[in-house]
């Protein structure tokens, strides 16, 4: 097969249980897509067809929905009765699969800072009304670094009883108890569950429970208390420990009940780490909540947040160092997340700003590479500070730049009645 549509087959990428995976080229929006084509034969199973065929067909009805960082985008879906394919963002790093055998273990904070996007992702996915029910280090695809991506909603809005999910679909390793019993419809606290047990996969290279055979897993699931993965790993934080056992507890009601209280978890890593960060540099993670306390970024969405930490570099600053100099020209401007810094003009103090403030904008209003900054900018405490690149947001999502504009303008607003005000006291 050379083609499929209007998208040219570069070579297959992988195989799952309802068909094959290829790299292909789509010629118009020039970019490299990934295409699952439906085995016809699973489609028409006597006894699983039914349930592959709304697999299929979920995944599909998905296109254009889950928009979110963390989630395998769904470009394009086609279903027929005899040719199905589903067309797919690409994933250039495979699964997450490839970290979860000894010897090829993430670092412990690369672990935490990938679940927290998960977490992300599928409480993003919940606001939609969806529980995905097959998580597992294979439905995770790997970018770059700790950059990760959610795929295979397709069991997720099933209608099918979880048992085929059971026989059909891989291992019942991520399952947990009440679905194993048969009890319950799939939830969140399923998915958090099956996180959980991908958590413990990441940071130890061992399931929480194996066996020779299905039913030997089923029963430890069931009936068996899991070892804590510091067992398996030396040194470990207590704090993951604690947080996977709370995930995989088997009484659904002890779990984390909501994907912000499993955030929340996963984010007091960092603060309690706060002390070596300085040598070792925030991580996404942190960065992201930082960012999304900002009343700057109150109206932000998740989408545009993340776009956000790509286009931004983060810097801290000791007190009286001079960020901006009046008269340079600047091709950037920036946000103050923590801190304060003093806005002068010759020997005038016209402002002070602090966390979630806005300066050198005029960069990017202006439009002009040339622009002079009117004002000079010095820390007046210890400072974070993320810095934007105009030309970066100027390529940045139509979305995202709208969002700025609008805040640039709410900025400007205020700046002119303030300095409004002033006149008026001093006329
Ligand atoms: N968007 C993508 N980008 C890059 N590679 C992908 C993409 N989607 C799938 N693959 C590759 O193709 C393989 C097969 O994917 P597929 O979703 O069909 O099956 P699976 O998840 O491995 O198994 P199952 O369908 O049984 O759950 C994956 O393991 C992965 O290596």
């Amino acid at each position: 097969m050379e083609s499929i549509g209007k998208y040219q087959i570069i070579r297959e990428l992988g195989r799952g249980a309802t068909g094959k995976v290829y790299l292909a080229e789509d010629p118009f929006a020039k970019r490299k897509v990934a295409i699952k084509v439906a085995f016809p034969e699973a489609l028409k199973h006597a006894e699983d067809g039914a349930f592959y065929r709304s697999m299929f067909l979920n995944e599909a009805s998905l296109a254009g929905k889950l928009n979110h960082p963390h989630i395998v985008q769904i470009f394009d879906a086609v279903v027929e009765d005899d040719f199905s394919y589903i067309v797919m963002e690409y994933i250039e790093g495979g699964t997450l699969e490839k970290f979860c055998a000894d010897g090829q273990l993430l670092e412990t904070r690369e672990v935490a800072e990938i679940i927290f996007k998960c977490v992300r992702a599928l409480a993003f996915a919940q606001s939609l009304g969806l529980t995905h029910r097959d998580l597992k280090p294979g439905n995770i695809l790997h970018k770059d670094g700790t950059d990760i991506k959610i795929a295979d909603f397709g069991a997720a809005i099933n209608k099918v009883s979880d048992r085929t999910i059971i026989t059909n679909v891989g291992s019942p390793a991520y399952m947990s108890p009440e679905l194993v019993t048969g009890g319950v419809q799939a939830s969140h606290l399923s998915d958090i569950y099956a996180l959980g047990v991908v958590m413990y996969y990441l940071l130890t290279g061992k399931l929480p429970f194996s066996g020779a055979n299905t039913m030997s897993v089923i029963y430890q699931i069931v009936n068996t208390e899991p070892e804590p993965p510091s067992t398996h790993k030396a040194g470990m934080d207590p704090a993951l420990d604690f947080i996977v056992m709370k995930a995989i507890a088997k009484d659904p009601a002890r779990r984390f009940q909501t994907w912000d209280e499993f955030a929340q978890a996963l984010a007091e890593i960092w603060k309690r780490e706060q002390a070596s960060e300085e040598k070792r540099g925030q991580s996404d993670t942190e960065r992201f909540n930082i960012l999304r306390a900002l009343p700057f970024f109150r109206e932000f969405p998740e989408n545009e947040l993340w776009e956000v930490l790509r286009l931004s570099k983060w810097a801290k600053f000791r007190p009286d160092t001079v960020l901006i100099k009046e008269g340079d020209h600047g091709d950037s401007f920036f946000i103050c997340a923590g801190g304060y810094v003093r806005i002068t003009r010759g020997k005038k103090t016209l402002n002070v700003l602090t966390a979630g403030d806005c300066f050198g904008e005029m960069s990017y209003l202006a439009h002009n590479d040339r622009a002079h900054r009117s004002a000079t900018v010095t820390t007046t405490s210890d400072c974070v500070v993320l810095k934007i690149r105009a030309e970066d947001l100027r390529n940045s999502s139509l979305s995202c730049r709208r969002l700025f504009d609008e805040r640039f303008l709410n900025t400007l607003v205020d700046r002119l009645e303030n300095a409004n005000e002033q006149l008026s006291v001093m006329s």
